[in-house]
């Protein structure tokens, strides 16, 4: 059991259905998750199972059917969309299944854009080291069509940590990429971790996608199950 000012975001009896016609769809039932400040956590289960929806719930971007998501005890149920918003912009990063750069604009634009977006100043000698951590420092002046699967993954994992947020949602972060592509990105979500102290919320097929992770949440057909 986690004390309660060490959670910095939760959700409470979460349930999401789709009607189709005449039948209906459950994708979560009654998930209930408690993630502690600070922590690094995975959401782990087979295709299918609930992980990406579970995953823009938590993050605001999607709503429940049911039930309610709190970060730092306040309920995103209470909050207008654009005071949603500003939350996500201010405290959250994204790192999307499927990388979503925006194709004609530059690396180094793709990468600042949280900054636009949100109007707000971001830490340059942080930016060349997210480059360097990266190993993407050349690549800045070139567009997402010129850049490699892993390249890319690379850059929309620079934009996500930009601002350096109190939560960072990864949707695979590491689907599709070789062994050393994957090691420099968990390497650089515990860095980040002990160094700003980034909480990380992180959906994976790989149940041994990082060491040290705080707490492994299964998910098997839109419910939570313990092993
Ligand atoms: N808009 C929708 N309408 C109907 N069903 C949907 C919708 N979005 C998702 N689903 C269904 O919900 C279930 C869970 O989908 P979800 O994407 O959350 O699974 P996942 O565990 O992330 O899968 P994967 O690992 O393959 O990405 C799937 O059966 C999917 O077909």
């Amino acid at each position: 059991m986690i004390k309660k000012d060490e959670i910095i975001l939760s959700c409470d009896d979460i349930s999401k259905s789709y009607e189709n016609g005449n039948s209906r769809t459950n994708v979560l039932k009654h998930v209930s998750i408690e993630i502690k400040n600070e922590s690094v956590n995975l959401i782990y289960g087979k295709s299918g199972s609930g992980k990406t929806t579970l995953l823009n719930i938590l993050a605001g971007i999607d709503k429940a059917s049911q039930g309610n998501v709190y970060y730092c005890g306040k309920r995103y149920g209470s909050m207008g969309e654009s005071k949603l918003a500003k939350l996500r912009g201010n405290n959250f990063g994204f790192v999307f299944q499927g990388y979503h750069l925006i194709p004609r604009i530059s690396v180094e634009e793709n990468i600042l854009c949280p900054a636009y977006i949100n109007g707000k100043k971001y830490d340059r000698e942080y930016y060349a080291y997210l480059l360097q951590e990266l190993g993407i420092n050349k690549l800045t002046k070139k567009t997402s069509y010129q850049l490699s699967g892993g390249e890319q993954q690379r850059v929309a994992i620079a934009r996500a940590m930009l601002l350096k947020p109190k939560i960072v949602f990864a949707d695979e972060p590491t689907g599709n990429l070789d062994s050393e592509n994957t090691m420099i990105i968990t390497e650089l979500f515990s860095k980040l971790n002990k160094e700003y102290k980034t909480t990380y919320i992180i959906v994976t097929h790989e149940e041994n996608l990082m060491e040290n992770c705080t707490q492994t949440i299964r998910i098997k057909d839109g419910e939570i199950t313990v092993e």
